[in-house]
């Protein structure tokens, strides 16, 4: 097909991810990428493991003009707050955009800036953007110019609990998403919180009870349940470089057998190349998915009615350029699994 792809943010973790994929993408022509430091340096200077793959000086910001005119497609891998007037930049010449940061991924611009504390950059735009969660929402991909890639933790918890919800089978009013993640989700930036000696040998739960993914969560479980659905989330740091383990609670509106939930689950992801259900007594482990597009999940039913649910993601991956791939080959109707297939690392 022979697709120009352009990566704003590319210094950064996700940008780096985006380019690590794109590079042995079949369908990828060619690469361009901008950021805001690092202008006019070799990527592969910044990231010697790229040399010999890519080899593309980095552009500032003042060329996003051209490098939407000359992409299909644009990969914005900023911070939020900073995406919204950069998609619009694209869209404006025609371009298609997934935006991996938040700013298009709440309903309203309410919520968003209650949660995000920052004004949307690009208001107007929301009513047009689709949230890439593919597995739950495929149908309005395809024919997306906006994508709104989700969040990591919100993919990691939406997978586990859609079949749940869809289904109705479990009380709305008290979910629990449990989650940790690996020190790379807090993206490249150095701050105190993932310096060495202070995450090392520590497991710490933050942004409790205030975390931003807590809204995207809550409205998308909405969404795949037809009514409101409270969620009680918890992130922790962990110190692991990738990798998020979410464990999801809820009680049951009526018993079930382990194997019953289990073939539930198993039929509701059937035909999907990135979501696997786990066999009995399997419990899912962030090493069976790191650099993979995967979310591996591991259900059960307790004898106090609680369903449990543990889900396993690469944060960098399916939690965000895995996904934004996956949801470019629906955008440009290729295999959605294209440039996505393969095994991840182990150990
Ligand atoms: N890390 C993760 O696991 C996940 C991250 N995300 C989201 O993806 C986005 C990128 O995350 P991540 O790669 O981790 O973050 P990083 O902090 O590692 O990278 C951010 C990138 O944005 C650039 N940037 C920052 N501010 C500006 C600005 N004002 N103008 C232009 N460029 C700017 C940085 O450039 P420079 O190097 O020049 O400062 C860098 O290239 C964020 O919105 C994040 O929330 C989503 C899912 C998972
Ligand atoms: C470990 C860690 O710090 N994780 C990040 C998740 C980043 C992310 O994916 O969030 P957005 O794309 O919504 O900004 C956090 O909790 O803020």
């Amino acid at each position: 097909m022979g697709l120009k792809a352009g990566i704003v943010g590319v210094t950064g973790y996700v940008g780096e991810e985006l380019v690590r994929i794109l590079c042995r993408h079949p369908e990828i022509e060619e690469i361009r990428v901008a950021s805001r430091d690092f202008v006019g340096e070799a990527l592969d200077r910044v990231f010697p493991h790229l040399r010999g793959h890519v080899d593309r000086e980095i552009w500032g910001m003042e060329k996003l003009p051209d490098l939407a005119a000359w992409a299909d497609v644009v990969f914005l891998a900023l911070p939020h707050g900073v995406s919204a007037p950069v998609a619009r930049e694209v869209l404006k010449r025609g371009k298609r955009v997934i935006d991996l940061a938040a700013d298009f991924r709440l309903p309203d611009v309410k919520l968003y800036e209650e949660w995000y504390r920052v004004p949307h950059g690009a208001p107007e735009l929301l009513k047009d953007a689709v949230y890439g969660l593919p597995e739950l929402f495929r149908s309005s991909i395809s024919a997306a110019q906006l994508v709104a890639n989700p969040g990591c933790y919100p993919t990691s918890a939406l997978l586990a609990l859609a079949p749940l919800l869809k289904h109705g089978l479990v009380d709305r009013s008290t979910v629990i998403v449990d989650s940790k993640s690996g020190v790379s989700g807090a993206g490249r930036s150095p701050s105190l919180g993932c310096h060495f000696p202070e995450c090392n040998e520590n497991i710490r739960a933050y942004g409790v009870g205030v975390h931003r993914h807590t809204p995207e969560i809550s409205y998308y479980a909405g969404v795949l349940s037809g009514g409101q659905v409270d969620v009680f989330f918890t992130p922790h740091l962990i110190p692991v470089t990738r990798g998020i383990l979410s464990t999801v609670y809820a009680r049951m509106e009526r018993p079930m057998d382990d194997a019953s939930l289990r073939r539930i689950y198993e039929e509701f992801y059937a035909g999907e190349a990135f979501v696997q259900v786990a066999v009995a007594g399997e419990w899912p482990e962030t090493k069976w998915v790191l650099g993979t597009n995967r979310c591996f999940l591991g259900v059960t039913s307790g004898a106090e009615r609680q369903a449990v649910v543990v889900s396993a993601i690469d944060n960098l991956v399916k939690g965000a350029a895995g996904q934004a791939v996956q949801n470019m080959n629906l955008m440009f109707g290729l295999p959605e699994v294209t440039g996505l297939t393969g095994p991840g690392l182990y150990p």
